[in-house]
């Protein structure tokens, strides 16, 4: 579905609205679009509680950037089609309970929704998309188009933040060295991944919360969707069969920045070096990054080989916060390989990874000029 005028996309400035814009993945999505020169903020969304408002006032503004100027006297808008006209896309930072109906409301509307709430990830028409791993899933946008009878409308999704990490160096080793057979992971999850004002002070000082509630069989199913390939007519998934994951997540005292404890057993009987895993880590690239989208980082994949890293402190910018940092790899005397990473959890884990993807789409000439 690529069109021939992806140059004509890729020059135009895109509007873009932002549902949930005064949450904690909607003000990432406002620091990162602010500086974005493809896209102008056009219309920002939140719940009745704040809608009406300037959103300097409705936002508890929790970023360490200063609020963009652009925004701070914009009147947050309800989360309603009718009041997000002359947008080109429209991104989702909404909480689960109400991104079900309200994103639905805005595709079948004809808006390019990228939205980063659970509801529709595992739906088999939308691409679940961490744009550095699988912007080939952006070819079941035509069946979902004429399932519903949309001519710009679609939704895509952008996986669980823990997810958009881990499917990074799985996918580099899976296409390098063949199908993955076993995979365990263990979360060390940041306490902005639970949005603000997230869990209580008292319960995550001094202390690690040993269940972030179901995080784990959403962790194992889209590693599986996003890792798996096309249906041969392009008219819904084919989730990896032979892949078995296992998540243990955990809440720890970090505030961005989740950490996965990795092990992994590849198919084939005689398994890579270590040396070959790192430079097949080191080499990997992605389409967004050949197409020159603005959000990509020029290193998908950061190898260290300090031996205490990473850590959310200091690796958690690394690429923009669009870069995962993979450290610590070494033998598993149960498993091949072992190893520890790290993903900004609102950066690629979320905003970021959405603004990616709308880059990518309007490349491809997905995205259809109001
Ligand atoms: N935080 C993270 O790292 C990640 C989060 N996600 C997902 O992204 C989404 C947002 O998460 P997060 O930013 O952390 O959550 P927050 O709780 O911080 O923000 C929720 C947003 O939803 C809005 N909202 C709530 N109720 C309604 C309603 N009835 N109508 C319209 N808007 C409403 C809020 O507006 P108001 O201020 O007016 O209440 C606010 O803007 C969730 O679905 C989450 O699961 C995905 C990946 C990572
Ligand atoms: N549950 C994740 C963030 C999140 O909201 O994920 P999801 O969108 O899959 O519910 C965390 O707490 O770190």
């Amino acid at each position: 579905m690529a069109s021939s005028s992806e140059h004509h996309h890729q020059q135009r400035v895109l509007n873009a609205g932002v549902l949930g814009a005064t949450g904690t993945v909607g003000q990432r999505f406002v620091v990162l679009l602010a500086q974005n020169p493809a896209f102008r903020i056009h219309a920002l969304g939140a719940s009745e509680r704040s809608a009406g408002r300037a959103y300097r006032a409705a936002a508890k503004w929790k970023m360490s950037e200063a609020m963009p100027a652009a925004v701070a006297d914009m009147e947050v808008r309800a989360c309603d089609p009718a009041q997000f006209g002359g947008c080109d896309v429209v991104f989702s930072g909404l909480d689960a309970s109400v991104a079900g109906d309200v994103e639905r409301a805005f595709f079948e509307a004809d808006f390019a929704v990228f939205s980063n709430a659970k509801n529709y990830r595992m739906d088999p028409l939308v691409p679940l998309c961490v744009p550095v791993v699988n912007t080939d899933h952006y070819a079941l946008l035509a069946a979902q188009r004429a399932a519903k009878g949309l001519r710009r409308g679609f939704i895509v999704t952008n996986s669980n933040c823990s997810t958009s990490g881990l499917v990074v160096p799985l996918k580099a080793l899976q296409d390098r060295f063949g199908p993955l057979r076993r995979v365990v992971v263990t979360t060390l999850q940041a306490i902005s991944g639970a949005g603000y004002p997230g869990v209580a002070s008292l319960d995550i000082l001094d202390n690690i919360v040993p269940l972030i509630s179901g995080e784990e069989p959403k962790m194992e199913a889209e590693v599986l969707k996003i890792l798996g390939g096309l249906r041969a007519d392009a008219a819904g998934c084919a989730p990896l069969a032979d892949l078995r994951v296992s998540a243990t997540c955990n809440r720890v005292p970090v505030v961005d920045g989740h950490t996965e404890c990795v092990s992994v057993e590849f198919a084939a009987p005689a398994p890579p070096s270590i040396d070959e895993i790192k430079q097949c880590l080191r080499e990997y690239t992605c389409e967004a990054q050949r197409l020159g989208c603005p959000s990509a980082p020029r290193q998908a994949i950061v190898v260290t080989d300090d031996e205490d890293r990473p850590q959310p402190r200091l690796d958690r910018n690394a690429g923009g916060g669009m870069a995962v940092t993979v450290g610590r790899i070494r033998p598993c005397p149960v498993f091949h390989v072992k190893f520890t990473l790290l993903v900004h959890n609102t950066v690629l884990g979320a905003a970021g990874a959405s603004i990616l993807n709308a880059e990518y789409a309007a490349r491809k000439g997905y995205i259809v000029a109001v």
